[in-house]
């Protein structure tokens, strides 16, 4: 008999055969308030569990004794307790690599919408207010040349350092707890204090995780030691922006626009004081958002599930 797997959230009918053919595989779309006492009856014999978009938590875990391994559809994994799944024996696996150059490209586009204003003139453009040569007031900044803080140079970082270095002929530099020998010595980015990166920076990219230490790290002091012409984006994850002062920041121009992805709250709401602005422009958490990639990090994500099931946990385990 096959042991049971439980899917949490849609992927295609050849991926879920794919599953089906070494597992007993339960199938969810997305879990929410109306099917979670389905979902929890359905784990208690489950020895595996793969999805995302569903924060399962101990409250949530406890009722899946038998559980051996999380396979996350997801880089990240700040939603989950690694003291709890460690105490249980739990494996979780995710998807780092085959996601990374796809939210490079993303944050880096991010870059230029917010250096050359493209949403906003694009909303010009539509509403017909675009009547004659654009006046200067509505002009962009250059993004070649400029310099580049990264927050973060990992994996996603250095792909985008490299877009910025040798696409952009920008210099970057980084902010990180360990040194990046390959960006310092391929893209000739130099390692710094956070204070002297924002301060001397012309963009100002986090692609941090979540985590206790990168927890509101720019906050209203971190925004004013930046340039009035600089630029703040995030592709990381929200926790690392005070949102309320970075909306301040921008309302009073003391810094020159931002771009995220990533939000304290998802989906951002509207009653959010960045709503409001016209310097910013919103994603809906989109870095890995291509057919492609997606499709990529669901294999990887089964690959992953059918390693560890077998014991190898020799690639993408982040804790077992
Ligand atoms: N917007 C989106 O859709 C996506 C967002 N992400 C987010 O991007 C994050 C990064 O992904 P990836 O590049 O693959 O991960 P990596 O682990 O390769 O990179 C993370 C980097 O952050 C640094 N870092 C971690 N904690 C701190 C800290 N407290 N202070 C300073 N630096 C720190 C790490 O270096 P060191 O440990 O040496 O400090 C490392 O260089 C993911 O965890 C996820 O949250 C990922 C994919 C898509
Ligand atoms: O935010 C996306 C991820 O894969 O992590």
């Amino acid at each position: 008999m096959k042991d049971k797997v439980v899917l949490y959230k849609k992927i295609p009918e050849q991926q879920q055969q794919s599953l089906s053919q070494t597992f007993n595989l339960v199938c969810f779309d997305k879990i929410d308030e109306n099917n979670l006492e389905q979902f929890l009856n359905e784990i208690k014999d489950a020895v595996g569990l793969i999805g995302a978009g569903f924060k399962l938590d101990k409250n949530i875990l406890k009722h899946a004794p038998h559980l051996k391994v999380i396979s996350t559809i997801s880089v990240g994994y700040d939603h989950f307790d690694l003291d709890y799944l460690k105490q249980h024996n739990i494996a979780l696996m995710h998807t780092p690599n085959v996601l990374t150059e796809t939210t490079a490209d993303t944050i880096f586009s991010l870059i230029m919408c917010t250096a050359r204003r493209t949403t906003e003139l694009n909303n010009l453009v539509r509403s017909g207010a675009w009547v004659n040569n654009l006046k200067d007031a509505y002009f962009g900044i250059d993004v070649y040349g400029k310099k580049l803080g990264i927050l973060g140079m990992g994996r996603i970082g250095y792909a985008v350092a490299k877009r910025a270095h040798l696409g952009f002929d920008m210099q970057v530099n980084y902010y990180n707890r360990s040194a990046n020998s390959a960006a310092e010595t391929n893209l000739k980015a130099q390692k710094m204090e956070l204070d002297e990166l924002l301060a001397t920076s012309d963009f100002v990219c986090s692609i941090l995780p979540a985590n206790q230490q990168t927890d509101l790290l720019i906050g209203q002091r971190e925004l004013a030691l930046m340039k009035s012409s600089a630029i703040f984006i995030n592709g990381g994850r929200g926790n690392v922006v005070d949102e309320d002062a970075l909306a301040k920041a921008l309302q009073d121009r003391t810094i020159r626009a931002a771009g995220l992805d990533v939000y304290k709250v998802e989906p951002l709401p509207t009653s959010s004081p960045l709503m409001d602005l016209d310097n910013i422009v919103l994603f809906p958490h989109i870095g890995s958002a291509t057919a492609e990639t997606r499709l990529a990090m669901i294999d990887c994500a089964i690959d992953n599930l059918v390693a560890a099931y077998h014991g190898d946990l020799s690639k993408n385990c982040v804790s077992h």
